[in-house]
This record gives C-alpha cells, sequence and structure tokens, in this order.
C-alpha cells in the first residue's frame, strides 16, 4: 500500500510518502498558523496524488485504543478534545478536513499518541484528586508522543537485538515537545506528559510542569483571565519564556553562546527538568536495558543528548559520545551496563503501519484500496 502520512507537530508540519512500510518521500514545513497548513496539505497532496490512504496524526484521541477511519462523528469526539491540545488538535481537525474536501475518494486514517499510553496502570494513570472527579475516568493522565515511543522501542529492540517483550527501556522525545516515557515488554509504564501536552518537562514554549499552586496564585492575584493563562503556558514560556527566543533549541544555545544570561539559565533549567523527569519514569521499571533519546533535538543536536546524559550518573548512565548527527545508533561506550541510543523519530513508518493494520481489519472503512 502507498500511505501519505501527515504529521502536525508544534514546530513544524511532516509529510511522507510510505510504500510497503518504507518511506520513498518526505517534505517538512515550518509553519505556524492554519492557512499554511492547509496550502502545506494541498502540495502533499499534489506531489503524492498516487495513494491508497492517508494517515493523519492527532495527539488527543481520548480513551481510544488504536487507529480509527475518519468520519464526521469521530471528528466531532476529536473537536472535544481541542482545548486539551492546544498546539495540535486544531491543526489536525483542520488538516483532515482539507483532505477531506480536497481528496473524497481517499481512505484517511486517524492515529493517536495516546493509545500507546491506554493501558498506564492506574498509579501512574490517576491524579490524586477526589473520586467524584476521576470516577468517570476522564480526568487522569493520557500521555502523549505514543506514536514517536512506538516505533523507537521496536527500533531499540532490533539494534539491541532482545525482542521488545524483555526491554525495560526509558524514552526520551525531544523535539519541541518534549516528553519522557518508560516501557517494559512494549507496554507504557509511566510518563511524564498528562492531562494535556503540558505537564511533564519544559519544551520550546511550553512551561512543562508548574506547581498548580503557583497557577492559582496568579489567577487569583493578577489580572488574567484563564484564557490568558493557558495562553502563556502553551505559547510563551519554555524555552521561549525564559530566554526570550523563539524557543527552538538552536536560538536559545545561540543566545548562551554569545553570553545572554537568561539563555544559560534557560538551558540549565531545560536540561535539570529533563534529568529529573528521566530519573522519575525510569522508577517504574525495575532495571533499566536501555535510554533511548528520539524527537528533533535528537536527530540534530546529538551534542544536547550528550550533556542530558552526562548528567545521568545516577541511573548507571556513562558519558556519551554524540558525535555528528548520523542516524540510528548507540552513543554509550563500548561495554556500558545501560546501553543508550539515538533513533531517528520515524512517526511517519508507524502512522503507515497502523493505517495498513487498519485496512487489513478493515477494508469496508478504508473504500477501495489495493
Ligand atoms: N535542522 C533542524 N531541523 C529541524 N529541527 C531542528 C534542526 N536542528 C535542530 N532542531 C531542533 O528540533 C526541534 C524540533 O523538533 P521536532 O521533533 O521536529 O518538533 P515538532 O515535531 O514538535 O515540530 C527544534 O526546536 C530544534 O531545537
Ligand atoms: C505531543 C507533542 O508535543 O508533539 P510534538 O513534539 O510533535 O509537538
Ligand atoms: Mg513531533
Amino acid at each position: 500500500m502507498r500511505i501519505l502520512t501527515l504529521n502536525p507537530g508544534s514546530s513544524s508540519l511532516k509529510a511522507a510518502l510510505v510504500d510497503d512500510g518504507r518511506a520513498v518521500g518526505w517534505q517538512a514545513w515550518t509553519v505556524d498558523d492554519l492557512s499554511g497548513h492547509t496550502r502545506a496539505v494541498a502540495e502533499a497532496l499534489s506531489r503524492w496524488p498516487a495513494v491508497d490512504a492517508v494517515a493523519l496524526r492527532f495527539v488527543h484521541g481520548g480513551s481510544r485504543t488504536g487507529p480509527a477511519p475518519v468520519d464526521d462523528a469521530l471528528l466531532t469526539a476529536l473537536e472535544r478534545l481541542a482545548p486539551l491540545a492546544p498546539l495540535h488538535q486544531p491543526v489536525s481537525l483542520s488538516i483532515a478536513g482539507a483532505v477531506r474536501a480536497t481528496r473524497p475518494d481517499l481512505p484517511l486514517v486517524a492515529s493517536f499518541d495516546t493509545a500507546f499510553h491506554s493501558g498506564l496502570p492506574e498509579a501512574a494513570a490517576r491524579y490524586p484528586l477526589p473520586r467524584s472527579w476521576t470516577r468517570q475516568n476522564r480526568l487522569r493522565r493520557y500521555g502523549f508522543h505514543g506514536l514517536s515511543c512506538q516505533y523507537a522501542v521496536r527500533r531499540t529492540a532490533e539494534l539491541l537485538d532482545r525482542p521488545v517483550r524483555r526491554l525495560r527501556v526509558v524514552v526520551c522525545h525531544v523535539g519541541a515537545g518534549v516528553s519522557v516515557t518508560a516501557v517494559r515488554s512494549g507496554q507504557s509504564a509511566d510518563t511524564s506528559m498528562g492531562f494535556t501536552a503540558l505537564e511533564g518537562a519544559v519544551m520550546a514554549t511550553r512551561s512543562g510542569s508548574v506547581d498548580p499552586g503557583l497557577l492559582l496564585h496568579l489567577l487569583r492575584t493578577e489580572p488574567m483571565t484563564p484564557d490568558e493563562l493557558a495562553d502563556t503556558l502553551w505559547h510563551r514560556s519554555g524555552l521561549a519564556g525564559m530566554s526570550g527566543t523563539s524557543g527552538d533549541l538552536r536560538a536559545v544555545l545561540a543566545a548562551a553562546r554569545g553570553g545572554d544570561d537568561d539563555a544559560r539559565t534557560a538551558l540549565d533549567v531545560y536540561l535539570h527538568r529533563l534529568r529529573r523527569e528521566i530519573g522519575a519514569v525510569a522508577m517504574s521499571l525495575d532495571h533499566l536495558d536501555a535510554v533511548v533519546f528520539t524527537g528533533g533535538v535528537a536527530q540534530h543536536q546529538p551534542e544536547v543528548i550528550a550533556t542530558v546524559v552526562d548528567g545521568l550518573g545516577a541511573l548507571g548512565l556513562h558519558p556519551s559520545v554524540a558525535g555528528p548527527a548520523l542516524g540510528d545508533r548507540l552513543i554509550s561506550p563500548p561495554g556500558a551496563a545501560v546501553p543508550v541510543l539515538i533513533v531517528i523519530p520515524r512517526e511517519d513508518l508507524e502512522l503507515a503501519r497502523e493505517a495498513e493494520l487498519l485496512c487489513g481489519q478493515m477494508p469496508g472503512a478504508c473504500g477501495r484500496v489495493s
């Protein structure tokens, strides 16, 4: 099958043409408004018109445990989740609309970041809130970057020549969004993002975790509406907020190298909190077989990953030799007790795999496929 995959991230839109499990074409756009996304999708559809299906990433799928064919009812349900992933969900919804309007003949499959974490153990999924609030199981930790984790674990098993069921790994997705997940036998055991994609590590423009008491204090004492607070936490915090840059790690590093104290502090906080999240989720595993880094930063800025690893001696990690950006590889020294790997993020392959599986199981929902 030839599948066009669409992966809207918080700083990019990535498209790929995957032919029988192999990516044969790629394109990425830096887009920051919905019309930019719609134009990019039109470009992808006209560049690759001869496809059997389109696979689209939605970061929030609620309690869905796997991919689903896109129809009106699904889009209405996913729209309700938009406030929980404001940097992603409206974009995915608008892309779905554009694909259906341009190519109504093509099956469109939605894959969800959250699905990978749908089996999170109760102790990791539950917020310590009144039972009456959590009883319906909606106010809980969902977790994100699931497609990326799923691929990274599969690839790690290949690189270490061990079956997924025998692996206990921490997967760190370090891109514009950042999350850390403990994976035992291919199952998510704990993860740093929660009810929304705002919890956990410091991100490009997102704060990550902040004491809820501080936020309540701000709402009580500052002339600020909940929407204004949300806008600040999603768009104007994290690396961007602390350093006054765009939040792209390249810009923060350049500013820090130029002697900017705010940028240096931003980097210190970013690294500190990322290590802290790694340590926290690792405690859900009784043994650490590997630590895996993926995402745009791991792919393009391996020196940053080496700096993160340098501070993880308490987990038994040795300083790493990241070297140049060179694809999937071990970066720990030979014989290290805990192998450390960089895996290039390939949500495209995971999107295509899920769409193919779904089309195999539900040929009716996927229409005419070869
Ligand atoms: N050449 C590059 N292209 C894209 N991102 C890069 C590059 N070099 C470094 N990066 C880092 O990767 C981040 C984007 O990661 P990515 O996983 O693509 O984000 P997202 O999926 O959220 O859009 C940037 O903020 C930047 O720090
Ligand atoms: C969930 C999330 O933050 O995704 P991304 O890193 O692609 O923005
Ligand atoms: Mg991404």
